[in-house]
């Protein structure tokens, strides 16, 4: 498989203005899910709120990029994550998380999660958790600069984890050739609530590639 990155003319001052305009609708659509979740309009509301939102889909959908959000936008070797459901600035799924990471395989990210991430009652979904974990490992492990994909992810989930600020963290632990151990944990008020163990692979299929020298220096882990 060939690298799945296609780099387009985009610039980082193409970038920015880019953002301006998307970063404002994608908030919009994010409390647009949370009103999803929690109005408690009558069905006259809801039904003129569909039309309106029809509106606005019609309207989007006179274009659509013919690759992935993730795939395209590139500046340079640099990628441009604003799909990615945990930190996409364009995709209103993500929360999304801003995440700090440093050259010594740490990833961290203070965060809140709202009723559209609600598994049991007042508690974040599991499968939320897991996802947040995993691409937080994704970051501690791309902070090594090699692209990485998860192989191996085991969480255990101590206590429920409570709506609201929470914070992640995620180290790695040891390298073995091509295996990437790391750990995580998720911290919510009273401690940490769910705590992984990952093994993270350098894929054969980029191996050629990294010993080539080709995306090594820049590229970071592959994105979920
Ligand atoms: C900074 C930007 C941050 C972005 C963050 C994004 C984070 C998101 C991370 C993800 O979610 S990635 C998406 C979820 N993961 C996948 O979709 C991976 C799907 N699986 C695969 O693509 C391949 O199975 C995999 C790359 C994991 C391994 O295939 P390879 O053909 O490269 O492995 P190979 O068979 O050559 O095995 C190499 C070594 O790894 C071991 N191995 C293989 N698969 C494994 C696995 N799944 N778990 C643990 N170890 C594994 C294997 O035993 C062997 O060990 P030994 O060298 O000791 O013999």
């Amino acid at each position: 498989m060939a690298w799945p990155y296609v780099a387009d003319d985009t610039s980082d001052p193409l970038l920015a203005a880019d953002a301006e305009v998307w970063q404002p609708f994608t908030d919009a659509v994010r409390e647009l899910v949370d009103a999803c979740v929690q109005s408690d309009v009558d069905a006259d509301d809801v039904r003129a709120a569909q039309a309106d939102v029809e509106a606005a889909l019609a309207r989007l959908g006179k274009a659509r990029l013919s690759t992935t959000l993730g795939q395209s936008g590139t500046v340079g070797s640099r990628r441009r994550a604003w799909g990615n459901p945990v930190i996409g600035v364009r995709n209103p799924i993500a929360p999304p998380l801003h995440v700090d990471s440093d050259p010594a395989g740490r990833a961290w990210s203070d965060f809140h999660l709202g009723p559209a991430y609600e598994g049991p009652p007042g508690l974040v979904h599991g499968g939320v958790v897991s996802l947040i974990i995993d691409q937080v490992l994704g970051h501690a492990v791309g902070a090594g600069r090699q692209p990485a994909m998860t192989g191996t992810l085991t969480i255990r989930y101590e206590r429920g984890t409570p709506l609201g600020d929470l914070r992640v963290e995620a180290w790695v632990e040891r390298r073995e050739g091509v295996k990437i151990h790391a750990g995580a944990h998720v911290l919510g008020p009273d401690g940490p609530t769910a705590v992984a163990e990952a093994v993270f692979i350098v894929p054969r299929r980029f191996r050629d590639q990294l010993s080539d020298g080709i995306g090594a220096a820049d590229q970071g882990s592959t994105q979920g």
